[in-house]
Order: C-alpha cells, then structure tokens, then sequence
C-alpha cells in the first residue's frame, strides 16, 4: 500500500472549535479507514499573541514542529502550509479567507461560509483564478450518517421525496448563560454576524439542501423560493427565532416541486433531556416512507427508516477510535457525550485533505454552487425581515480591518 501522503495544517484563530478541530486532526486517520493522507498540524496563528498561539498548540497536542505566530499574515505567508482552517466568528471570514487565498493558500472555511452571497461569490472567484481548494466546513455532511442518508434517498428506497422538516434549535440564550455580557457574545452580537439563522440554522438548512437538492443530479438542482418569519433578540437586534419554507422546483415528470421546512432558535431546544426523548429533529418525507435523524442536528447520532411495507430501520452512529470525546451542552446544563476520541470533525478534515492530495478545488459533498445558494437562501431570509449586519461586516471590500 502507498505511503499516505503528508497535508500540513495551518490554523487561524484559537477559540473554541479551533481546538476541537485541531484535536481531531491528531486522531490517525486509519481509526477510520483513511490511508491515502495524514494530517499534520505545521502551525497556528492568533490575532491577539504569539504566546496564545503556543499554548493553543500545546494544548492541541500538535508535533513540536510546529510553528506559533502572532498574527495571521505570518501564518499565511507560511511556504510549509498546504491548507488553512479558518475559525473566526461569520463576521470575520470573507476578510480572513480572502487573506489565505490571496496569498496562495487552500482554505476550509468555518461556517457559515461568508456573511452574505456577494463576498462568497468573490473567494470563489479568487479560489477558482489561482487553482485554490475552498471549502465551506459544515463537518455534518462528511458524517458516514450523512453519506448513508443521502444513499437512501438516491437508491429510491422512501420512494419520491417530496418534503424535508429540520430544527436546529438550542436553549442558548446568552444572556442567560452569561449575564448583561452575553450581548457581546458571537451568538447574538450583530458585529460578529451573530444570530440563530448564521449560527444554527445553517444545519437546518444543511439537511434540507443535503436532502432536496445534493441529491438530483447536478443539472436539476435549482434554486428554491423562500418565504420566511423571524423574531429578533431584542438587546442586540440579531434574530433568535427564524423559519423557513422554501420550494424547490422539480420537473413534474420527475414528482414536481419540493418543500422544506427549516426552523432555528435560541429559546428552545431539539433534545431537551439529552436522552432523544423528543424524537428526530430531521424527518425526509418520501411517497414509500421516511427518514427520521435523531438529535443533535449538527451532529446526529441514530437514524430511523420506516417504510410503507411496515419495514422500520434503526441504526446508532457511533465515533470511531478508543477513548473519550468532549461533550457538547445543550443549553439546560447537560452534556450529549461523544462514543470516541474526538469530536467527529475529521471526517470535513479528511475530505479535504484528500481533495488537496488529488488536485480537486471543491469537496465533494457540498460544491461551491451549492454554498453559494444556500448562502443566497440566508440573504433572502434576512432581507424578508430586515435583518441587516454593521455595513463593514457586509461589505466586499478587502482589506478592511475591524
Ligand atoms: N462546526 C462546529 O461545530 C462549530 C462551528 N463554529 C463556528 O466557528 C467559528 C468560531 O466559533 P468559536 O470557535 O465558537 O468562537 P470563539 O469566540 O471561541 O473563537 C473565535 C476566535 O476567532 C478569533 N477572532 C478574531 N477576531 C475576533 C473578534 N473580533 N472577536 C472574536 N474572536 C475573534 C479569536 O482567535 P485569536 O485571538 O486566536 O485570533 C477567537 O478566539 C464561527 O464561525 C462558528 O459559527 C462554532 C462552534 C461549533
Ligand atoms: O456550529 C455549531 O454547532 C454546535 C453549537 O454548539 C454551536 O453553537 C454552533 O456554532
């Protein structure tokens, strides 16, 4: 068998889910069945301090090669990294991905992508005129959970699908959690771009466009219409409750239009007793049965097939590997434990890997396109409501710096 092949990793930022993401890029990627890459971590930067991006890395478990900077541009000009990971909060991304593409480097990209359409529109741009791997990372559509899914909507198996339902919502009002503060935290503070549809509802979204549109072939899949409502946190004027009904057009000799439904909110939440007691926070409708995905949404953990032949499926989707994982809150004081080591945000990790390896610009489960739309579907949603971000954050003018 081949040597796998070496990706270096850059990191940029050192917050929370750079941490998570980088732990996982320490998980061998054959605990998983992945021989063609390694992932190795060559450096990270902070925007704040050189000493913050050394500790990041020691807490990280990265080799003792690599390499701590104290601002981004350093680890962009850095010749020994193969791939950047951006992790900034929404508001940040367009400037901090466009800082890597300029200078050469591919880019996986946190979610959601950009703020608005226009500016990912722009990296896609740049990405494609310098032959640039871009990637937008929604971790939920590499899951082998994802995979099967879709698997079970292409081989016909429910039949024709017709509808989508999916929440991602999570008692996790700020204020709350953190007092008069939580204001300025990244969920609700419109300088960061926060609010539910951004963070959230993205997944809600995710699942609706993994299962309506990624899965026709590519020449029918089309833009949806959008009607949508939203109710707006009222200290800082970011939406805390957002719905969406969107309608995907479809030939009529192939079932006609499609409708999904995607709901987010910070008020209430998909798995309440953390024991899934609340049932699936995902349902795809199909004229010979349904799927049903199991809470969280981000990160589901069992799915149901039950058809109208009085077949019901069940299957548990468990991390792989020995040890432990890190829990995430639901917003009533639980934790939903991960099975295994890490957090399950390899599998984007290896996704990409591969994709630099092979030579490929996008991934494979979810296309610039398909962003691009989805982001498109966010404008819409926002501008249906008056949701509007500080003119800095919206803009596509680069550099800025805020
Ligand atoms: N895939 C997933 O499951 C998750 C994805 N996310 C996404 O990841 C991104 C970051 O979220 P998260 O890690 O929770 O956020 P954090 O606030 O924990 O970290 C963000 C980091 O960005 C850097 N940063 C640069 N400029 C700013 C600024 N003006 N304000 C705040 N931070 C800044 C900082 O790193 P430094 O000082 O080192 O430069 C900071 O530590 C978001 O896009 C979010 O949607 C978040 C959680 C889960
Ligand atoms: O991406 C995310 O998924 C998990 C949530 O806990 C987090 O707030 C969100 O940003």
């Amino acid at each position: 068998m081949p040597e796998p092949k070496v990706v270096k990793w850059g990191i940029l930022a050192t917050g929370g889910i750079a941490e998570t993401f980088t732990k996982d890029l320490t998980v061998d990627p054959k605990t998983r069945g992945v021989t063609s890459i390694k992932h190795e971590i060559a450096a990270a930067a902070s925007s704040s301090s050189i000493s913050r991006a050394d500790d990041f890395l020691k807490k990280v478990g990265a080799p003792s090669s690599a390499k701590a900077y104290g601002s981004y541009q350093e680890l962009v000009n850095d010749k020994d990294v193969d791939i950047i990971y951006v992790a900034t909060p929404h508001s940040h991304h367009y400037q901090n991905a466009r800082l890597c593409l300029e200078a050469g480097k591919n880019v996986l990209c946190e979610k959601a992508f950009t703020v608005n359409e226009p500016q990912l529109r722009k990296l896609v741009e740049i990405a494609k005129a310098k032959n640039l791997f871009l990637m937008e990372a929604v971790w939920t559509r590499y899951f082998p959970l994802s995979i099967y899914v879709r698997e079970q909507i292409t081989s016909g198996r429910i039949g024709t699908v017709y509808r989508t339902v999916a929440d991602l919502s999570m008692a996790d009002d700020p204020q709350n959690k953190y007092g008069p503060d939580g204001n300025k935290h990244r969920m609700v503070n419109v300088d960061l771009a926060g609010g539910a549809l951004l963070d959230l509802g993205i997944y809600a979204l995710t699942w609706v466009f993994q299962t309506l549109y990624h899965t026709l072939p590519e020449g029918d899949r089309k833009a949806p219409s959008v009607l949508s409502t939203m109710v707006k946190y009222e200290p800082t004027g970011a939406d805390e409750s957002t719905a969406m009904l969107l309608t995907f057009p479809r030939d009529a000799k192939k079932g006609g239009p499609m409708h999904g439904i995607a709901t987010t909110g910070l008020r209430t939440s998909i798995n309440p007793d953390n024991k899934g007691t609340a049932g699936p926070c995902v349902r795809v409708y199909g004229d010979k049965g349904e799927i049903q995905i199991f809470p969280p949404t981000f990160r589901p953990t069992k799915t149901k097939v039950i058809l109208a032949d009085g077949t019901v499926e069940d299957k548990v989707w468990e991390q792989p590997g020995p040890g432990k994982g890190s829990g995430w809150t639901n917003g009533f004081g639980g934790t939903m434990q991960a099975e295994g080591e890490g957090q399950g945000m390899f599998w984007e990790a290896d996704e990409a890997a591969m994709a630099v390896v092979e030579g490929r610009k996008e991934g494979r489960f979810e296309g610039l396109e398909e962003s691009c739309v989805i982001m498109g579907v966010m404008d819409e949603v926002r501008n249906q409501n008056g949701l509007v971000y500080p003119e800095k954050i919206e803009s596509l003018e680069y550099p800025l710096e805020f």
